[in-house]
């Protein structure tokens, strides 16, 4: 029996067409380059959660969020599957800034650091990056290092 556990994952675009990336210092993902993000509280609908979590982790505020893509995460032999809401915002207040969570830095597009990302996202920040379509993509892994299968497709998000 699989349970859902829904979280966030924020990308933030400047006008210099640059992605905000935060190094994850401690927790799930720790070592590893990703947007902003996290749980989703009781309380607060998902774009709420979006832009907390997005706030606490590199002291930006979204003005607004677009909707980029779902992502389901399953890993062999764990219940939970990780539904990740993903955001991009491109306007924003407030100063980046170094959190007990993330150490920020804004990337050229060309140097992503892929090779300290998750396994599965050269395989969808193609889209997000080349403006959509809103995309669907559901990851199997077994533990961290291997995906045992993949699907990704154009979707339209509610
Ligand atoms: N890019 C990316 N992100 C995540 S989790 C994002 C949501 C999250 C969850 C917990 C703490 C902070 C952020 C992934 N999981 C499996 N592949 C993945 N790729």
């Amino acid at each position: 029996m699989t349970t859902r556990k829904v979280l966030t994952l924020t990308l933030v675009r400047n006008i210099a067409d640059e992605v905000l990336m935060g190094l994850k210092k401690r927790g799930f993902g720790e070592g590893k380059w990703n947007g902003f993000g996290g749980k989703v509280e009781p309380g607060e609908t998902i774009p709420q959660a979006a832009a907390r979590e997005l706030t606490e982790e590199c002291g930006l505020r979204a003005h607004y969020l677009t909707k980029v893509g779902l992502l389901d995460f399953e890993f062999l032999n764990d219940p939970v599957i990780h539904e990740v809401h993903v955001f991009e915002t491109r306007e924003y207040s407030g100063t980046v800034v170094e959190t007990e969570e993330m150490s920020p830095k804004w990337y050229k597009i060309e140097d992503i650091p892929f090779n300290e990302m998750w396994l599965d996202d050269p395989i969808w920040f193609p889209w997000y990056l080349k403006g959509g379509p809103q995309f669907y993509g559901y990851f199997l892994y077994k533990g961290f290092d291997t995906i045992l299968k993949q699907e990704l497709k154009s979707t339209d998000l509610p």
